[in-house]
Parts: structure tokens; C-alpha cells; sequence
């Protein structure tokens, strides 16, 4: 079936139609198509509906043996024809995000070289660094809207994974589609290769990347500095979403360019975004405020002081002083509780550290010991340290806190702080739990408890509808906390008092509008992008969704 939407006229026939996956049908050409495309003899002969290769396209999907070799599947059909492969997710999105996205992606970069197939997006070399704007002329599709870039020095909770950190941008992308409903044709994923600290890697015959240790950071940020000018010269309005980038980088690049671009850094600002709005439902569905609570963050890193900083901000809305949110913050890292006599801060972990003071009658200043002295009613765990979240450190929050709100969020599955099973049996099945990476529902004394997956995927197809759909010029904070507060509207535990702590995934698409529509009608209140009335706003987002579905072809000629 194809839709009832005006025939496409498309330029391309014969195999080089096959071969763009944005446009081949394969035995969906109906025979006019095929008289017309010269199409004749190069497929079977049967004329297939979608509804028809999506039966076969499953059926494959099912036969596969391992979580990586369904990714490595999807992928293919990903790289052969986009409309079946987004129709195929969509039809079953809450099965096949963990298998494109988190947590099998994170295998499929660690993998990337052995698994190479075809290619996608953009590798822009430091050696080619000349050629920086014929690379992005390269890119097959003119009008890009929405770039995921990574230089894939801290994938996931992964590490350095050179060039297979390619893995994150496209499932991203995937995402921005799947959930957000951007057209395909207006994405691109970028990997930076600025050469991997990874000795395996390094030392891998099949790695593809360039076989160098990562260049010098004036190198590297002469190098980022070419590639913004060189996306602003070729699209000057495109949204940039930087991901995966070391912890030395991700907050300094985002300053640098914030202002110069529409871009947003995902682990920081969308991780924020997604948390805040999962506390903040949290704190509703117990009719508590933000600004009541008393929150411990394991990982000092620009993820957690990204969510911590988000969480003052949002305490300060509900009317206590910045002072006072600040002093309900603790940040936890490798030398413990950070305060203002240790030296290795950067800034903007400076900014979080509590005088030393505070733990002058401490007995040490460590994770045990914050939570014993602290009586946190918020653990969050943002350090990708594997079960730093201890029977000890869960039962001692408990002892000060009967509901704690406990959310390791560290990702792939692999490096969560703890397991929800766990989590909940050391609280008698008190705690509210979130992780990063997908679970499955915990069954307590008889009782299924859902676990919400507080990952940005949440938040970041809503914003890049919302910024694509306004035309927004720049990502502003308030932006991203428009899209915490419509994620916590939609909270099942909020709404129906019982469920998780987010909506289902399977509603993804939905919440996605409504995160976009806040996030644009913030953009138009800042004066961001252009003023409309909520009506035509509503209008111009639906406008902007993109449908998996075949359209009509017509002839055109060159
Ligand atoms: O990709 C994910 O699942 C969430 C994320 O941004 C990260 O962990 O870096
Ligand atoms: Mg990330």
C-alpha cells in the first residue's frame, strides 16, 4: 500500500534506484514503476505490499541467534531501505530499541570494525582536514536538518571506542526517526577521528579507524573549530547534537559554540533534561516538592553536574534561593564528596563543591560515609561504575529515607551502579527506581514493578522535533525544561497514581510531540524562532512528522 500523499518525482532508475536507500522500494515497485525506473528484471516478480515484506523482514529477525547479530540485521535493511526498516521499528519499538539503541549498540561499537558492512554518514579524518568542506559536500543529501556527531572517546559508559563510536550517532539518528519522526533524509551521522587512546584498537588488524593516538587538545580543538565552520558554511541552520565526547571536551565544546549555533550536548543538557523531569514526577507522585529533597550524585562528571546543575535550577523555580538548592546538592566522585579544598575540579565541577567545612566531623569523606552523614532521599548514579551502589550504600540511604529515589543510570546494562532487583529487596520494595539502560519489571512480594528507563531518548527526538518544526535558532535552557516538565506531565504515576515513573516507551511517539511543542513554544517565548499561535504550532509539528510509508513514483527526467 502506498499512501494517499502526491507521487514523488525521483531522477534515479535501474540498479543506482535499488541502491539509495532513502528511495528503494524493492518488491514493493509496483509494474508500472518498474516499466517506468527500468526496474524490469532486476527484482522478482512478484509485486509485494510492505505489509508483506515486513512479514519476511521479521520472520529474518527472528531467525537471528544474538542481540548483536538482530542489530547487525536491522542495520542492513537500515542501509538497504530506510521507509521498511523505520516501519519494521516502529511496528515493534519497544522489542527493537534495546537492539538499535541502548544497551546492544554499545556492543555493536566495541564490535564496529568486525562488523563493518556498508557505509553511512560521514568519517571526517584529522588528515583530511583540508578537505573539511568538499567532505560535507560529500554528503549525498542536501538538506540535513539534525547532525549527531561524536569524536567516540567515552561511548556509553564504555570508554574510547575510536571510530566505533559511529554506533551511537546512527542509533541516535535512528531515534530522532523512529520517535521523533524527522525524516531520515534530513539526518546525518558524523564521527570525528581524531585517532583512539584505545591500545586494542590500536593494535586490532580490523580496526578502520586512523591508527594514531588522539591528536594534542590545541590540535583537536583547531580541528573542531573547522568542522563548526565548515556545518555553518554548508548548513547554518541545522540543529548539532554533540554526543559521547570525553568529559574534558563535552562541557567546553558546548560553551564554545553554544552561542554560535543551534546545538546541544545530549549526555549533558538531554541527560539533565530527562532526569529533572523523572525527579520531578518522582516528587509529585509523592507530593513532595524538588526543593524538599536532599540529592547525592555518584560521577562528578559533566553528566552529573550537567543533571545537578539542572536540578538547582529547578529547585530555585519552585522558590528557594540558589544558596539553599545548592545546598541540597552532594557530589560524589573518585576522592569522594567533592569539596572546595580538593584541586583537581574544573569550573564547573567547582561550582558544586561544598565548603570543606562541612565534613570537618566526618569520618572520611567517601560514598558510605556521604550517605550515613547526608541522609540523602535522591541517590543518582552517573560514574558508569558497575555495582558502586552496594547492598551497604542502598540499605544505609534506607535507614534515613523510608521511599528513597534510587536511579543508576550509568549505561550499557553492564555498568549499572547496581540492579533494580537488588535495589528493591535491600528497601523492603520501597524505592523509586530508574536506570539508563532498559530492565525488565521487578517482581516484590508477589507485586510487578515497572522500571523506567530515565535514558534521554526521552527527551531528544521531542527537542530535535520541536527545534526542526520552529526553526529554532538555539537550544536554550529553559527550552530543555519545558521538556522535563511535559516529560513528568505524562508520568504514569503522576496521572493514575500507579505504573512507572515514565510513560511506556510504546508511547514514545506521543510524548515526543508534546515535548516538541512545549520546546518550540519556549523557543517562540525567547524569540528564538519565529511567533505563531499554538494552533498552527500544533500544525506545523504534525506537518513536520514523518510517516514510514511508500510513496508513488513519477518519472523525472534529468
Ligand atoms: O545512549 C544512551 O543510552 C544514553 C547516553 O547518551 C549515554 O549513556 O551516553
Ligand atoms: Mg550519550
Amino acid at each position: 500500500m502506498t499512501t494517499s500523499k502526491r507521487p514523488l518525482y525521483i531522477p534515479y532508475a535501474g540498479p543506482t534506484l535499488l541502491e539509495m536507500p532513502l528511495l528503494n522500494k524493492g518488491s514493493a515497485f509496483t509494474q508500472e514503476e518498474r516499466l517506468a525506473f527500468n526496474l524490469i528484471g532486476l527484482l522478482p516478480q512478484d509485486e509485494e505490499t510492505i505489509e508483506d515484506q515486513l512479514k519476511r523482514a521479521y520472520r529474518q529477525y527472528q531467525q537471528c541467534g544474538t542481540d548483536l547479530e538482530r542489530h547487525i540485521y536491522l542495520r542492513a535493511i537500515q542501509d538497504d531501505n530506510e521507509t521498511l526498516y523505520f516501519r519494521l521499528v516502529s511496528d515493534h519499538l519497544e522489542e527493537m530499541l534495546p537492539i538499535i539503541y541502548t544497551p546492544t549498540v554499545g556492543k555493536a561499537c566495541q564490535e564496529f570494525s568486525n562488523i563493518y558492512r556498508n557505509h553511512r554518514g560521514l568519517f571526517i579524518n584529522y588528515s583530511d582536514r583540508e578537505h573539511m568542506d568538499d567532505i560535507l559536500r560529500s554528503a549525498t543529501k542536501g538538506n540535513v536538518q539534525v547532525i549527531v556527531v561524536t569524536d567516540g572517546e567515552r561511548i556509553l559508559g564504555l570508554g574510547d571506542q575510536g571510530i566505533g563510536g559511529m554506533g551511537i550517532p546512527i542509533g541516535k539518528l535512528a531515534l530522532y526517526t523512529a520517535c521523533g519522526g524527522i525524516s531520515p533524509a534530513y539526518t546525518l551521522p558524523i564521527t570525528l577521528d581524531v585517532g583512539t587512546n584505545n591500545q586494542a584498537l590500536l593494535d586490532d588488524p580490523m580496526y578502520m579507524g586512523w591508527r594514531h593516538k588522539r591528536v594534542s587538545q590545541d590540535e583537536y580543538n583547531a580541528f573542531v573549530d573547522e568542522f563548526i565552520a565548515a556545518v555553518k558554511r554548508r548548513w547554518p541552520n541545522v540543529l548539532l547534537q554533540f554526543e559521547d565526547f570525553a568529559q574534558a571536551n563535552a562541557v567546553p565544546l558546548l560553551e564554545r559554540y553554544r552561542d554560535e549555533l543551534c546545538c546541544f550536548n545530549d549526555d549533558v543538557q538531554g541527560t539533565a533534561s530527562v532526569v529533572v523531569g523523572t525527579l520531578m514526577a518522582a516528587c509529585q507522585a509523592r507530593q513532595q516538592t524538588l526543593a524538599d529533597q536532599r540529592v547525592v550524585f555518584v560521577g562528578g562528571g559533566s553528566a552529573g553536574c550537567g543533571i545537578a546543575e539542572q536540578t538547582v535550577v529547578a529547585m530555585q523555580a519552585e522558590g528557594i534561593s540558589e544558596a539553599a538548592a545548592r545546598a541540597r546538592v552532594f557530589m560524589v566522585d573518585r576522592e569522594g564528596l567533592m569539596t572546595t579544598d580538593q584541586d583537581w575540579h574544573r569550573d564547573f565541577q567547582h561550582r558544586l563543591a561544598h565548603d570543606a567545612s562541612l565534613v570537618a566531623e566526618w569520618d572520611g569523606q567517601g560514598l558510605e560515609e556521604t550517605i550515613a552523614q547526608v541522609k540523602p532521599t535522591v541517590l543518582i548514579g552517573v560514574c558508569g561504575q558497575k555495582g558502586i551502589f552496594t547492598e551497604r550504600v542502598v540499605r544505609t540511604m534506607h535507614s534515613g529515607c523510608e521511599n528513597p529515589v534510587i536511579f543508576p543510570l550509568s549505561n550499557p546494562t553492564s555498568q549499572a551502579e547496581a540492579v533494580p532487583e537488588d535495589i528493591l529487596n535491600w528497601t523492603d520494595g520501597q524505592a523509586l527506581v530508574a536506570t539508563g539502560s532498559p530492565f525488565e519489571p521487578v517482581v516484590y512480594n508477589g507485586r510487578s514493578i515497572p522500571i523506567a528507563q530515565c535514558n534521554n531518548a526521552y527527551i531528544f527526538p521531542g527537542i530535535g522535533l520541536g527545534v526542526v518544526a520552529a526553526k529554532a535558532s538555539r537550544v536554550t535552557d529553559e527550552m530543555l525544561m519545558s521538556a522535563s516538565r511535559a516529560l513528568a506531565r505524562e508520568a504514569p504515576l503522576v496521572k493514575d497514581g500507579k505504573g512507572a515513573l515514565l510513560p511506556p516507551l510504546s508511547r514514545i511517539r506521543e510524548i515526543s510531540m508534546a515535548i516538541a511543542f512545549e520546546v518550540a513554544a519556549q523557543a517562540q517565548h525567547q524569540d528564538v524562532a519565529l511567533k505563531t499561535d499554538g494552533t498552527k504550532l500544533r500544525e506545523i509539528i504534525q506537518r513536520n512528522c514523518w510517516e514510514p510509508e511508500y510513496r508513488a513514483y513519477r518519472r523525472r527526467s534529468v
